[in-house]
């Protein structure tokens, strides 16, 4: 089985680049191993290796931004030949973030991934899902009566699914069809603290930025409300249509975009927010879109500082965020871990982006844990809601299959 290559054209040679295990200008995936990093954006592509010991930490949320800067000054004091910072965190603050600077190297965005692209060799044993159909359909229901009882206007209740192998899990061929398969979007393979001790790969292709700093430039593009994409042209453009004119998904976006825009406000000297949502596509479904643009008052906040000032956004979470955490503490019956939290990169100056890591599975050796989530608002119907978490987990299934 070959694996995928990446190889960079001749113009991008220069840029950004810091020593490398592999020889000549370009290197494969068939290394990639559990501890190492893989994050690829429209804006900028990484390949990060665990050996040797990188600067690492981690740490509990309140101390998040105080850790990358601390790793930042680390690396502008060694003028060590990186200056990127990798990370997570999870979706509670039950957990640790993680965030560490490992020898890494910038590839070029026209990187593609050549060559054929290996299958996972493993079979699967097992599959439980946490819970079934029917215990998300009533947990669906519980949700509709708090919205109904004006307890809450919106709940993202998400389910997991175990995968057991025959085999570990082959991060080359993961990795190689993920990239394949979703050229938009941000696809990553990240180390994170697993709950039982030890690291987990938290590995996956989402399609939502959480938010991106360029200089004093930030961009935050909110995604909710979502519709399955069709083989047929005609009637997959039919399904974009609907779901653009859909009062209740509309209704799901417009609280997302309007907690995003209250708490960007004190952040921001300007802020552009589009009147109405876009559709954007992935591989598997329709997506209502806002991408929000702002120059910030303070130059010094970073990525990191404006993606933990929206986290967790209705998005992922629900509104208002405490009712909503409420009603996924008592309702999901598994962690989330990293799910719906944070993955990706910042670097000394503080540009950077974090995506919400979605359509994404943690992962060690032989046992995955996918999951995926869907937003409760009044309207929503418990069956759907169910089928459009089993698509979004399709991504994921779909690489590892
Ligand atoms: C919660 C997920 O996705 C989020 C929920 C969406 C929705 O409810 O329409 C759309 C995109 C994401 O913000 C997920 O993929 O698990």
């Amino acid at each position: 089985m070959e694996a995928p290559v990446y190889t960079q054209s001749p113009t991008e040679q220069q840029e950004g680049w810091s020593p490398a295990p592999e020889r000549g200008d370009a290197f494969s995936l068939a290394g990639l191993k559990h501890g190492d990093v893989l994050f690829r954006s429209p804006e900028a592509a990484f390949r990060g290796w665990a050996d040797p010991a990188d600067d690492l930490v981690e740490c509990r949320d309140i101390d998040y931004v105080r850790a990358v800067s601390s790793l930042a000054e680390n690396l502008k004091s060694r003028q060590r030949n990186t200056d990127v910072i990798f990370g997570a965190v999870p979706f509670s603050r039950r957990l640790p973030g993680r965030f560490f600077a490992p020898r890494q190297r910038r590839v070029p965005l026209s990187t593609q991934v050549e060559g054929r692209v290996a299958a996972q060799p493993g079979r699967e044993c097992r599959r439980d899902a946490l819970p079934d159909r029917q215990g998300y359909v009533r947990a669906v229901q519980s949700t509709l009566e708090a919205i109904g009882h004006g307890e809450v206007d919106k709940v993202v209740l998400a389910r997991a699914l175990d995968i057991l192998l025959d085999e570990p899990v082959s991060y080359p061929a993961l990795l190689g069809r993920l990239l394949s398969g979703h050229r938009q979007g941000y696809t990553f393979a990240m180390p994170v603290p697993a709950e039982s001790g030890g690291l987990e790969m938290l590995v996956g292709a989402s399609p939502e930025l959480l938010a991106r700093r360029k200089g004093d430039r930030i961009t935050v593009n909110p995604l909710a409300g979502s519709a399955a994409r069709q083989t047929d042209p005609v009637k997959d453009s039919a399904v974009s249509q609907a779901l653009a004119a859909s009062e209740k998904d509309r209704h799901e976006h417009a609280i997302v975009v309007d907690d995003i825009r209250q708490r960007l406000a004190p952040l921001c000297r300007e802020l552009k927010v589009p009147q109405a949502p876009s559709v954007i596509g992935t591989d598997t479904l329709w997506h209502l879109s806002t991408e929000i643009t702002g120059v910030l008052a303070d130059p010094a906040t970073t990525a990191l500082d404006v993606a933990l000032a929206l986290h967790p956004t209705p998005a992922i979470c629900g509104q208002p965020a405490t009712a909503a955490g409420r009603c996924i503490d008592l309702l999901e019956p598994f962690e989330r871990g990293f799910y719906a939290g944070l993955v990706g990169w910042q670097d000394v100056r503080g540009d950077g982006e974090w995506a919400i890591a979605l359509r994404c599975a943690q992962i060690h050796d032989s046992r995955l844990r996918l999951y995926a989530g869907a937003g409760i608002v009044e309207g929503s119907d418990p069956e759907r809601e169910y089928e459009e978490t089993a698509t979004k987990l399709g991504t994921l299934l779909h690489a590892v299959f």
